[in-house]
């Protein structure tokens, strides 16, 4: 799939050319032929003019005669044959040949992009009409969606069974509908499926209306009949309609006023994430860290009895205390920044996580993004960034896995998690021997536009990504245990692209190490 980094998603764009390039071949080969029978038209016209003027005198002349008939017969064979001479085949083999060799996003990919935009409007609070508009945070980055384009994303979510998104976005559709000169989707189609989400939504008088408005358009729909009556049975148990031929109770549930998703009692998909609410708060930069926390924290630059440090002192910005999480700036250059991408890109696999059940690793919704791992001694810049997170941090390099390089597509995230192994997995690192990840470093390789934040959800955190810039912070415990405070989540990338990359380092080998001056200690 695609949709899972946006570095990916770049080759699409030259798919789209060649398919531009295709459909114009085809349409320059349909107007020659339109222009050859516009040319045979023309000349059965002229002569179907002389012809005319006087039958008789036309007919007169042998030549004539002889013509008429061979128009009639070889010559219109011939228009026949153009007239069928179908080109359109030819260029769609021809197109279903470059598959091999074009980039083509897959129907996953379309769910997986629809899914994203659902979640990224839940986290940013977007408004369905809004983002509608092409508008994203009150800018305008695109062009607006046809009531066809806010009905096939409310079709994808519908297939999610996410009936909250399809109301909204079958409703959009609805009011865009009304207002297009170009139809790009029936109002039947609409109806269907805002109709029956509705009435999942637990609105089931609104759902009637919509179905009674199907029913106007489609007199015998067969399911739709047999909503109507589901939903009137409904109603009159709760008295919200009449029992039958006591009034017109049909009457009861007309559209009075427009369809307006507004009023609507909806309710979002629930979710397991307990901590989603200040999670969110925190991407949207509501939530602001504790002032008095904030006051304590300070500036300065680390040598760490490294040489090059002393010439090149690497500037430490404290981000928290307890536990302690800092930001250390211009710790990657764009040079080494451009040959880690280059060298990732084309090994990028899906982001995986650990199944706690049968420690397999597999892709989930909750971690969307691409991921390659390089190693130090494949390049020298590798290597040199890898030797300076273990002269700024002082701990040993021997034990961190290799460097992870990760890229966000469109609403890429990664929710809630903890980096270290938990007492319950236990086969988690077992095969590297080093022990848990006792420290993160994590690699900022790209500002974004907008969201993307990395945020501690029970710290009150937010770090906003700085290109060239790498948080650092220690997952474990003196003893050994993790600390539930480091738990962190990458917000979903609004605007942009994000590239991160990772150097987690393991407990072994670390024992007497004095780390960089913070004290290893969540106690400061
Ligand atoms: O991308 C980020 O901001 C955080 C990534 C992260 O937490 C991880 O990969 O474990
Ligand atoms: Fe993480």
């Amino acid at each position: 799939e695609v949709f899972t980094a946006l570095a990916d998603m770049e080759g699409l764009v030259s798919t789209e050319l060649e398919l531009v390039r295709h459909l114009d071949n085809y349409i320059q080969a349909e107007e020659i032929r339109l222009k050859r029978l516009r040319g045979y038209l023309e000349d059965y016209e002229s002569m179907y003019q002389e012809a005319s003027a006087d039958v008789s005198k036309y007919l007169a002349n042998p030549i004539n005669a002889y013509l008429l008939v061979k128009r009639l017969t070889s010559d219109w064979k011939q228009v026949e044959g153009v007239m069928t001479q179908n080109v359109g085949p030819a260029f769609i083999q021809n197109i279903t040949q470059h598959r091999s060799v074009l980039r083509f996003p897959s129907d996953e990919d379309l769910n997986g992009a629809a899914a994203a935009l659902m979640r990224l409007q839940d986290t940013y609070k977007l408004d369905t009409h809004a983002l509608a508009e092409g508008k994203l945070l009150g800018k305008k980055y695109s062009r607006q969606l046809t009531a066809g384009d806010c009905w096939e994303l409310g079709r994808q979510s519908y297939n999610n069974g996410d009936h909250y998104h399809t109301v909204l976005w079958m409703g959009e559709a609805l009011n865009k509908f009304e207002s297009e000169s170009n139809k790009t989707v029936t109002r039947q189609d609409i109806l269907e499926y805002l109709a029956f989400s509705t009435f999942k939504q637990g609105n089931v008088k609104e759902a009637l209306q919509l179905t009674h408005e199907l029913l106007k358009l489609v007199p015998f729909h067969q399911r739709a009949l047999g909503n109507k009556k589901y939903y009137e049975d409904l109603l009159r148990q709760q008295g919200v309609i009449q029992r039958r031929g006591e009034t017109g109770d049909e009457d009861n549930v007309v559209m009075d006023e427009p369809f307006n998703t507004a009023n609507l009692k909806l309710t979002k998909p629930s979710d397991q994430l307990p901590e989603r609410e200040n999670y969110e708060k925190l991407c949207r930069g509501e939530k602001l860290m504790d002032p008095k926390i904030e006051g304590r924290l300070r500036c300065r630059y680390v040598t760490n009895n490294v040489p090059y440090l002393y010439i090149q002192p690497v500037k430490m910005e404290e981000a928290f205390h307890k536990p302690l999480i800092v930001i250390y700036h211009n710790v990657i250059n764009d040079d080494e920044i451009e040959t880690v991408k280059k060298m990732a890109q084309p090994r990028f696999k899906r982001a995986t996580v650990q199944n706690s059940v049968t420690g397999n690793l597999e892709p989930a919704n909750y971690r969307i993004s691409k991921s390659a791992w390089l190693k130090s001694e494949e390049h020298d810049h590798v290597f040199k960034v890898t030797r300076r997170v273990g002269d700024v941090t002082g701990l040993d390099m021997a034990t961190a896995e290799d460097l992870q390089v990760v890229n966000y597509g469109i609403g890429g995230h990664y929710e809630p998690h903890f980096d270290y192994a938990r007492k319950e997995e236990v086969n988690a690192f077992k095969d590297l021997g080093w022990g848990n990840r006792v420290a993160t470093w994590l690699f900022y390789m790209s500002e974004v536009e907008a969201g993307g934040a990395t945020v501690f959800p029970k710290l009150n955190l937010a770090l906003w990504p700085q290109k060239g810039s790498a948080a650092f912070w220690y997952n474990l415990h003196p003893n050994g245990e993790g600390n539930e405070l480091t738990r962190h989540a990458a917000c979903p990338v609004l605007t942009g692209s994000k590239w991160v990359s990772n150097k987690w380092i393991h407990e072994r080998n670390q024992e007497f190490r004095h780390p960089c001056g913070l004290r290893y200690d969540t106690d400061m």
